[in-house]
């Protein structure tokens, strides 16, 4: 079935702006920069070729990023416009000769630089002194997010020397390679997400609110652009210059070009060097020197006339796959992983990458003894394109999926559905088991912070513990001065860790700090099938004790408020297992919470919602949302997450959803704001 112009059009403008909106809001890509620029150009053709079906939000006719409400809006003196781009020489050539035409004469000079793979920035100095620190978003006005970008060290708060009176500086805020690789460490040590690059993590960086946080994660920032009624420079190479002079930090990667012939040179030097640099590229910047001349050229009404950006293709390689072996995670799901014969690609050796599913293997039909083709951009995480099937041995033979645990060698299941495998022995196969111990330790459950996944393995490689309870034995001495192997899942590198003295000491006081969580953390960490913490939290109110919830039959399970057959189901198998029996008798015997701790609220004396049901959605000012529930059950209330004809009341935080709230309106339930509420519990 053939899609008409006018349907290529809207859908594209329609993915263009999904894409967009994840990128410049929430910092996320699904597609790569290259894919994106590829749809975007498309759509440029078919905007051009069929003008009556462009729509009103194209991409094309504008800067792609916004402004958001957490920060002052701002104006730009000037706007800050995007850049063309191209992955084309040919293109550069084309663009040569609009310049060419444009300027009526073959005498100019270009001046090339690296372009940064950050976030833009405009910097307002006056009398010297840094006032003001703006965004781009959507180019016409951004977000101030001064107090952020005063924590970055290389920008100057106050110049010394030489300036003018009032002047604006633009650059590119970015976080250095080895700064996100450090931060991404430590997030794995803790068991938390990994980051999915610098530029997008610099991004949400800028964006936070908290500008300590900010300072923490080391952004750094380069200055390119000068600005303002009392700059006379006439070449940008000047303006270059003036900024070195005035000590803001400019890369020394620029070079002045006095033809295209030497911007291509310039654009094959960097190619591979740039990857020794401690920032991300994704190419150059070309940009015509002269001021006169980039008057004249002018802009068009998403770009200047006088640069254009050139973005290096993500590399690709081809290379032997040798095997596929197969991953079990935390949760049981199986990764199928290629096992390549190593390859240098952006500046670093492949020796593996993710198949992700059975459904990819199919989808690339790929085989082991295959040549493949291995792609890595400016992202860190190597991905197999395709097969060379020109190379395929005539004796191949089709990848049939593993069908057992290759940790445990229990056959694997596959949901309908559902595209992963998974090993369903949840209690035996070593990597679930230790999924439950880093789900036990987690901040939401136990919270002990100075424990982490890699240690956890390694306790588990070298016998010190094989479950959860054995935590509790670990002494300063087991720890101290242990090794242990630290191989890297993607590049299969080994690291030689060793716990030392402070850490040691440190995971022993942790533990000990962590007898004094609360039960409904400890009941959350057991890691019961559909106990998440909120249902934990119910339970342990409900049911005060262990051993309360122990002895409670199914129908007593679901007689508590919001708690339903799966989940009483899935309690009372839990307590049927001796082995979980035996555990919860020797964290009892270690020393951990199995009761509730009495409440009290000697603030609040009434009980006001007594007998009540109440709804909370939305954000507060002044209550953490947990913190919020916990008060109102002291104040005898029940907290329902959902609203129906039983809900009392609903308390309305900010960005709640519309849907919930017309529920509410239309159940008649009484609505509080946030003062409201305050307002009734103080009186
Ligand atoms: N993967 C996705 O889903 C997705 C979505 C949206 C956008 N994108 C990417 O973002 C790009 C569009 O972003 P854009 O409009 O900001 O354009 P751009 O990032 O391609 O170019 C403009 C920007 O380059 C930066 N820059 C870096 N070094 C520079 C230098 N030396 N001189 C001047 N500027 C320099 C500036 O911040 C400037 O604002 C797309 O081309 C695409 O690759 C990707
Ligand atoms: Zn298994």
């Amino acid at each position: 079935m053939s899609t008409s112009p006018q349907e290529k059009i809207a859908n594209l403008t329609k993915e263009l702006n999904h894409h967009s909106y994840l990128y410049y809001q929430e910092n996320k890509s699904e597609i790569s920069d290259f894919e994106f620029d590829q749809k975007l150009k498309q759509l440029e053709e078919l905007e051009a070729a069929y003008p009556e079906f462009k729509l009103e939000d194209s991409p094309t006719h504008r800067v792609g990023g916004t402004i958001t409400k957490n920060f002052n809006t701002v104006y730009h003196k000037s706007r800050m416009l995007s850049l063309g781009n191209t992955y084309s020489k040919d293109d550069l050539i084309e663009f040569d000769k609009r310049v060419m035409k444009g300027l009526g004469t073959e005498d100019y000079e270009y001046f090339c630089e690296l372009k940064f793979d950050g976030v833009a920035i405009s910097l307002l100095y006056e009398q010297g002194v840094l006032s003001q620190a703006v965004t781009r978003g959507d180019g016409e006005k951004g977000d101030e997010v001064t107090s952020n970008v005063k924590t970055i060290r290389t920008i100057p708060l106050r110049l010394n020397g030489d300036y003018p009176e009032t002047f604006e500086v633009r650059g590119e805020v970015f976080m250095p390679k080895k700064v996100f690789k450090a931060l991404n460490e430590e997030r794995a040590k803790n068991g938390e997400a990994l980051l999915a690059n610098p530029r997008n993590t610099a991004s949400g960086t800028l964006k936070m609110q908290d500008s300590s946080v900010v300072a923490s994660r080391k952004l750094d920032c380069y200055l390119y652009s000068l600005l303002g009624d009392a700059i006379t420079t006439s070449t940008h190479e000047e303006s270059i210059h003036l900024l070195e002079r005035m000590n803001f930090n400019v890369s020394p990667t620029y070079a002045r070009c006095k033809s295209l012939e030497e911007v291509f040179e310039y654009i094959n030097t960097w190619e591979q060097k740039r990857h020794e640099l401690p920032v991300e590229t994704d190419g150059i910047v070309i940009k015509v020197n002269s001021t006169a001349h980039q008057e004249e050229l002018g802009f068009t009404a998403k770009t200047p006339r006088w640069a254009i950006s050139y973005k290096y293709k993500s590399e690709a390689a081809e290379t032997r796959l040798n095997n596929i072996t197969y991953q079990v995670g935390r949760t049981g799901a199986i990764t199928p992983v290629a096992e390549l014969e190593p390859v240098l690609l952006a500046g670093t050796t492949v020796k593996r990458a993710s198949l992700h599913n059975a459904n990819e293997i199919e989808r690339l039909d790929i085989r082991i003894g295959d040549y493949v083709f291995v792609e890595k951009g400016g992202e860190i995480i190597p991905k197999i394109t395709g097969v060379n099937h020109d190379r395929r041995a005539a004796d191949s033979k089709e990848t049939i999926y593993q069908n057992s645990c290759p940790e445990c060698g229990t056959p694997l299941v596959r949901k309908e559905g559902e595209a992963n495998h998974y090993c369903p022995n949840a209690d035996g196969c070593p990597p679930q088991v230790m999924g439950r111990v880093e789900h036990f330790i987690s901040r939401n459950a136990m919270d002990i912070a100075h424990l982490g996944p890699k240690t956890i393995e390694g306790l588990f490689q070298t016998g010190k513990i094989s479950g959860i309870a054995d935590l509790y034995s670990l002494t300063f001495e087991d720890l101290n001065g242990l090794k242990f192997e630290d191989k890297d899942e993607l590049t299969g590198e080994v690291k030689i860790r060793s716990i030392k003295d402070k850490s040691a000491q440190n995971i022993v006081e942790s533990l000990e700090a962590s007898k004094q969580i609360p039960f409904e953390s400890v009941l959350f960490g057991l890691g019961i099938r559909y106990v998440g913490r909120t249902v934990a939290e119910k339970l342990a109110e409900h049911f005060k004790t262990i051993d309360n919830l122990r002895n409670a039959s199914m129908e007593e399970v679901i007689a508590v408020h919001e708690i339903g057959e799966r989940i009483a189901e899935s309690v009372v198998n839990f307590f049927s297992i001796p082995e979980n029996i035996e555990l919860i008798e020797r964290l009892k015997a270690a020393g951990l919470q199995m009761r509730m701790e009495e409440t009290q609220t000697p603030e609040y004396q009434t009980q006001i919602f007594q007998g009540k049901t109440v709804v909370v959605s939305g954000v507060f000012e002044s209550f953490e949302r947990e913190e919020l529930k916990k008060l109102i059950k002291s104040l005898g209330g029940k907290v329902s997450s959902s609203i129906s004809g039983s809900t009392d009341f609903l308390i309305a935080g900010a960005n709640m959803g519309p849907a919930k709230l017309e529920k509410a309106q239309n159940l008649g339930t009484q609505i509080l704001s946030e003062k409201e509420f305050s307002e009734m519990i103080n009186q």
